[in-house]
């Protein structure tokens, strides 16, 4: 392996005692890193362990030989990860349950991605992985109840070990970024390709002026740069640099190398863009987060004088390296390549189920292919739940020789129980799942939302040769008639606003109902979510939750007396019930202002603290200040405590069925619903 210059792939696979022993002798019998990715870490182990989640941590490092403990749950990003800092010559040894019963093996990293609450089984994701094993001559497999069987090495050309130049497609790159004068350079390649030495041998040979300055998401990550880069170079972390920045513009300072960029949130890129000449991002897309995707998609759209540079030839081991092919087949890291390069026009649209998807292998490429070149927000969790999760069902338009051109994922929703949508609006309980059905509850005032059953599209997307053809439309309308058959309320989405995207989605007869109030690291966009009603409940429903949402955007932007003028004299029941629930359990001030802005008209409603603020006298951190308190947190329990005195003050014997019906003494439907 080590004269090839080629990883391999070894899979224990029987009890996770024996399979950890076998491991361990492994460490000890051959010297190397032996890095230990397990859930339940080791006593006593002498060298490197990480838990799967924190293994994002180790891009940019090396090591010989690895250990993935995937007794417990199989966490597909991190396994791809690990893969990438594998040096040439290791094996990664993958550990597994029983193989013969995998397919029954409740699987804990479901619990990142699938919304049942106990850890699920994974029938079909294991089935895929067994296919690809098994076909696959270089994975060695040693099972406990079984016979070893691997095959050597087929025969190939001796690795000749990169020297230390440049290599050719390196050299290419570092003479016109020597030659830059302006510009963004985004350098996107596979993991190990020389991506972040090629950063550092332009900071080493820059002889421009000015100096080179880098920041990387973690310093760690940002060593084989500074290695290469021979001293010339000084290491930033972000917010630091952004702070210089913004303090006083850096001068002298000719180029900026962004490196593991993606990792970085897109607004706080965009800034420390803005801030120098010259700048060199670099960054892998593959399989990791998801957001190195949404970089390229979103973030580099964004930019001006962008210039896009490539690396293919990998250089931390030999072209066509066993394990690099086996774990890009095994988790679709590729599977983008899968889609026809010449898509035709929309033949037919078909429904198919998850068992429909999972069995058909060129489909299931091809649509998460889709999914992973035109959506920013897919990740390896995504192929899991394609794969396993429950409540899915999914659309396809296919083109004349059967090809995906378009893709449509639907997820139901709601149907909870009258007790648990109050509990869910009343912010005492969020159980997995319904996204939307969930948000309407908890950020809108739509206590009866949750129990409404609906059905969400996670994802929608088609070819881009064949965008604008009406195509998606046309797999909604799909939808919207299926939906109506199986006597759905309504349909959702929540998608990260753009203008084109919101024009999409009201082009397909969705209502914009509610805007998130942060914008998401990856895309720097608000996230937005809309629907389209069928039945009388969800039609009011949209009605109330637009005006809702409508009014919230109003309200930091008027005085109190404009809100006056539009709001009726009394206390409505439904502004009882949110006061209530504001008072006695815990809505938000977000959730619940529209009708804090119709109680302080009331002169009993003295609310003294809250009145600053919602009259626009002061700010949430002065009030901390003023008043004393012991964080936002106190201050929020002083403004509940005031909106309770307040409805006492203004009618007793509300006050006290409210009260009752917030803390779930009394049965859902009021008197006034
Ligand atoms: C939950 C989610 O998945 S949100 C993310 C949605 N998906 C993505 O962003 C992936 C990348 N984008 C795509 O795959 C596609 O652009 C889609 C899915 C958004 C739209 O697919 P298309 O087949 O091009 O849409 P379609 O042709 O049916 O458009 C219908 C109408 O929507 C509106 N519309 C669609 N795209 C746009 C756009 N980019 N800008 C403005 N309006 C648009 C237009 O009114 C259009 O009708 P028209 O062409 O007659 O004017
Ligand atoms: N021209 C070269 N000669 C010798 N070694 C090299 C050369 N270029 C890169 N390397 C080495 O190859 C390995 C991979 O390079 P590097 O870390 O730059 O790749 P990368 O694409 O940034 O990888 P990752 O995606 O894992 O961060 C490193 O050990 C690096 O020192």
């Amino acid at each position: 392996m080590q004269q090839y210059g080629v990883r391999r792939l070894l899979i224990l696979s029987g009890q996770a005692q024996w399979c950890r022993q076998q491991a361990l002798g492994f460490t000890r019998q051959y010297s190397g890193d032996w890095l230990w990715i397990a859930d339940t870490p080791l006593s006593d182990y002498p060298q490197l362990q990480r838990k799967p989640e924190a293994v994002q941590n180790l891009l940019g490092s090396e090591f010989h030989h690895a250990v993935f403990d995937a007794c417990e749950g199989f966490n597909a990003e991190a396994l791809i990860a690990v893969s990438g800092t594998l040096s040439s010559g290791s094996l990664l040894v993958l550990l597994l349950p029983e193989w013969s019963s995998l397919e029954r093996q409740p699987d804990n990293d479901s619990l990142r991605w699938s919304e049942a609450p106990e850890p699920i089984c994974t029938p079909h994701f294991i089935q895929h992985i067994k296919r690809q094993l098994n076909a696959d001559s270089d994975v060695l497999f040693w099972p406990q109840n079984g016979e070893f069987t691997g095959q050597l090495l087929a025969e190939r050309k001796v690795w000749m070990v990169p020297d230390g130049s440049p290599t050719e497609e390196q050299q290419h790159l570092l003479e016109n970024l020597l030659r830059a004068d302006t510009g963004t350079y985004v350098l996107i390649a596979g993991r190990g390709r020389g991506k972040s030495a090629l950063a550092g041998m332009l900071a080493a040979q820059w002889t421009g002026k000015g100096e080179c300055w880098l920041t990387a998401p973690v310093q760690a990550s940002g060593n084989t740069l500074q290695q290469w880069a021979n001293g010339k170079i000084s290491f930033w972390a972000p917010d630091a640099l952004l702070e210089r920045c913004q303090a006083e513009l850096p001068k002298n300072v000719d180029w900026l190398i962004i490196d593991e960029a993606a990792a970085i949130p897109a607004p706080q890129l965009y800034r420390l863009i803005a801030c120098f000449p010259r700048v060199l991002l670099t960054t892998t897309v593959q399989g990791y987060e998801g957001s190195g995707r949404g970089f390229l998609l979103k973030f580099c759209a964004g930019l001006k004088d962008m210039h896009l540079l490539n690396l293919q030839q990998p250089i931390r081991w030999a072209e066509n390296d066993p394990l690099e092919r086996c774990i890009h087949q095994l988790l679709l890291v590729e599977a983008e390549n899968s889609l026809s390069e010449k898509p035709g026009k929309l033949q037919q649209i078909i429904e198919i189920n998850q068992h429909q998807l999972a069995d058909n292998e060129k489909l299931f490429n091809q649509f998460y292919g889709l999914l992973t070149s035109a959506h920013y927000r897919t990740t390896p969790l995504d192929l899991r739940r394609l794969f396993d999760a429950p409540g899915l069902s999914f659309s396809v338009g296919l083109d004349e020789k059967q090809s995906v051109i378009a893709a449509l994922w639907l997820v139901d929703e709601g149907g909870l129980s009258p007790d648990l949508a109050r509990e869910v609006w009343a912010g005492r309980r969020r159980p997995r799942g319904n996204l939307v059905a969930q948000s309407l509850a908890a950020h809108g005032a739509e206590y009866l939302a949750p129990q409404l059953r609906s059905a969400r599209i996670s994802r929608i997307a088609v070819v881009s040769a064949m965008r604008r053809q009406g195509i998606a439309r046309a797999l909604i309308v799909q939808q919207i008639e299926r939906a109506k058959l199986r006597g759905l309320d309504y349909l959702s989405v929540s998608f990260g606003y753009t203008e084109e995207l919101w024009q999409f989605w009201q082009a397909c007869g969705f209502e914009l109902i509610h805007m998130g109030s942060h914008q998401e690291a990856s895309s720097g966009c608000y996230a937005a979510m809309a629907i389209v009603p069928f039945s009388q409940d969800a039609v009011l429903l949209a009605r109330r939750a637009k005006r809702q949402f409508l009014l919230n955007q109003l309200l930091p932007c008027v005085k109190l007396h404009h809100v006056n003028d539009i709001a009726p004299a009394e206390l409505a029941e439904e502004d009882w019930r949110e006061l209530a629930g504001f008072a006695f359990a815990h809505r938000t001030l977000e959730a619940s202002q529209v009708s804090l802005y119709r109680l302080l008209r009331h002169q009993a409603a003295i609310c003294c603290c809250l009145r600053q603020l919602l009259e626009g006298q002061t700010t949430a951190e002065l009030l901390v200040k003023e008043s004393n308190l012991n964080g936002r947190k106190a201050l929020l329990q002083l403004w509940r405590q005031e909106v309770a005195e307040a409805l006492l003050a203004l009618n007793s014997a509300k006050y006290h069925y409210w009260q009752n019906w917030v803390a779930a003494q009394l049965p859902v439907i009021s008197p006034a619903a």
